[in-house]
């Protein structure tokens, strides 16, 4: 238990200090709560000895009423100071997790589906914000308001003081022995929380092709299938615990009744007054109250530790620019030396050697699953390579800071993904402190602006979540909007086969003429006018480099390109238009 309590304050971080003056001020509310015991001790005295007294009266209605005012201002500070601490340490947590899911290895993504972050980042993090500070609150408070009871009785009568310690004990090892029992099934109940979001989502992002192929009831009943296993294993946990917490309440009531029995006992063998045996009868019910409440959190601190481990698993994994400097290319060029990549076990790339020079453009082509995307996404390090090494100016990508490589490149591509916010901002995510003449300059050149402006908010308008409320090629001019602005030297360009009619065709081609303007340009390329124009083109086969020229030197030699030339429609998986 105590581990966990300090897993908590560690969680905590800069809300240390004020996690402890929640338990401190919580602590000092149940010594408050104590005084009542003293001014029901001063009463009982007066009347059995029939000593009504004002000063006696007055005494006991001050202690009374310091103890009610104490409790009420220690209550009110340490729930302010939890609610704080529970809101900031987990919103602290939730940055961090962002912060450190963008260095993190794609490859990690394809091991850990959405769901399970997601899980992590809204439930398992919701329950450390709802509960850990309160669940410390709540456990000091009770076991310290126990203790300063059980000194009380202590100064009292010595034996009651004695038989009340030992409830505690016994309670605290049935609690200890709960407590391990909760830990066995808390990460099961994590793990089923997590495929519960996993299952929801996916069941959300699916369900145009639900719809389309009329699953609704297959995909109802998975998603029905794993919200009643998360059900049965919190459940599980509920049973495992439960008959504890019967043997703890067992505890409670049978120490109540010996402190009670003992009592009456003591009076009638003379060894204790008539007023102090009043007082231990009431003082039987009031000792073990603030325990029970206690010991009621003991399940939900080992639940919360899971929670906390889960969370904290996330720093764990390794980044990849520990070692990257913030560093400034030489030039714009590229350069692959002997590259290979594998995702898992598969080859993907193989000894691909390409030299790319500064402002020029180098067309990709190649059949379906050739691998030009994957090139692509290496020169802005979204994987590492197994072998050889990648330079962007003159540099290799490890060596930079992964905020100073992609200062250097702007991407766009076909998926392109907007984020719930408004256009302008989605449009500044390429240089978030442009102005907004900045961003509508930007969106002018890449044939957006008047689209915006129709919108109802005009650059204020949200777009729904991942852009969903636009259409395809009004996304990917926002996109290319979003590179414009960022004005990188290096432009990584896929280029749109699919959702442009020919109207948005010309303005695409107008935006991506604006943003290719004196850079270096490696593109992705369906279109035999854009190939034709390369400086060089590359064609990838199977993970490997097949062809390298222009389009004269290609155009005239036997192979891939040749195909695609004299085909001029869709061949080996390619699209061509011109
Ligand atoms: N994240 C990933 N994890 C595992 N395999 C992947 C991943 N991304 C792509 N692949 C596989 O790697 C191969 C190359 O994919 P890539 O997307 O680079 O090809 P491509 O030439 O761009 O294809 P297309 O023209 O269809 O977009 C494909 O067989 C694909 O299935």
């Amino acid at each position: 238990m105590l581990q966990i309590i300090k897993k908590i304050f560690n969680f905590a971080g800069k809300k240390r200090e004020l996690l402890k003056k929640a338990v401190l001020t919580a602590f000092v509310g149940a010594i408050f709560g104590a005084l009542q015991f003293a001014a029901l001790m001063i009463v009982l005295d007066a009347v059995i000895a029939k000593e009504y007294t004002v000063a006696v009266i007055f005494g006991a209605l001050g202690i009374m009423l310091l103890s009610i005012i104490g409790r009420l201002i220690c209550m009110y500070h340490s729930t302010n100071a939890e609610t704080e601490v529970g809101y900031f340490m987990v919103a602290q947590k939730r940055i961090e997790i962002g912060d450190r899911l963008r260095y993190i290895p794609m490859g990690y993504f394809n091991k850990n589906s959405l769901g399970a972050i997601t899980g992590v980042v809204t439930t398992t993090l919701g329950d450390v914000e709802n509960s850990a500070a309160r669940c410390l609150v709540t456990l000091f408070g009770g076991f310290l308001n126990t203790f300063a009871l059980c000194l009380m009785l202590f100064i009292v009568d010595w034996r009651l003081g004695l038989l009340s310690l030992t409830g505690i004990a016994v309670y605290l090892s049935a609690t200890e022995i709960s407590t391990r029992k909760s830990k066995a099934t808390g990460p099961a109940r994590q793990k089923a929380q997590e495929q519960l979001s996993e299952s929801v989502l996916e069941y959300v992002q699916g369900m145009s092709v639900v719809k389309a192929y009329g699953l609704e009831k297959d995909n109802r009943q998975t998603v029905q299938k794993t919200i009643e296993e998360s059900c049965n294993k919190a459940l599980k946990l509920e049973y495992t615990v439960l008959p504890w917490s019967g043997i703890r309440q067992g505890v409670v009531w049978i120490f109540s009744l010996l402190i009670g029995i003992c009592s009456v006992m003591f009076y009638f063998q003379g060894s204790m007054p008539l007023s102090r045996c009043i007082l231990m009868l009431i003082a039987s019910f009031m000792i073990y109250r603030e325990l029970e409440n206690a010991g009621n959190m003991s399940d939900l601190l080992q639940m919360l530790g899971a929670s906390i481990d889960t969370a904290n698993a996330i720093d764990g994994i390794p980044i990849m620019d520990e070692k990257g400097a913030e560093l400034a290319p030489q030039d714009a060029s590229v350069t692959f030396k002997d590259v290979e990549f594998s995702y898992e076990e598969r080859k993907i790339l193989d000894h691909i050697n390409i030299e790319i020079k500064p402002q020029t453009t180098t067309a990709i082509v190649g059949p379906s699953g050739s691998g030009k995307t994957t090139l692509c996404h290496l020169i802005a390090r979204f994987w590492d390579v197994q072998g050889g090494q990648i330079l962007v100016g003159g540099h290799p990508v490890q060596e930079y800071k992964l905020d100073s490589l992609m200062k250097n490149i702007s991407m766009v591509f076909q998926n392109v993904y907007l984020f719930q916010d408004t256009i302008e901002n989605n449009i500044k995510f390429g240089r978030p402190d442009a102005t907004r003449e900045e961003v509508e300059a930007a969106a002018k050149r890449a044939c957006c602006h008047e689209f915006i402006m129709a919108l109802p908010d005009g650059y204020d308008t949200v777009v729904g979540e991942a852009g969903g409320t636009l259409s395809g090629g009004e996304r990917q001019r926002i996109s290319i909007a979003r590179a414009l602005l960022k004005d990188a030297p290096i432009v990584i360009l896929d280029e749109a086969t699919a959702s442009v009619d020919p109207e948005n065709e010309k303005e695409l081609q107008e935006a991506i003429d604006a943003l290719t303007q004196n850079k270096t340009i490696i593109m992705i390329a369906h279109r035999l006018k854009t190939v034709r124009h390369a400086n060089q083109i590359l064609v990838l086969d199977n993970g490997h480099i097949v062809q390298q020229g222009t389009h004269e030197e290609l155009a005239g030699e036997p192979g891939l390109y040749y195909d695609f030339l004299n085909a001029r429609k869709e061949a080996v998986g390619w699209k061509v238009s011109r």
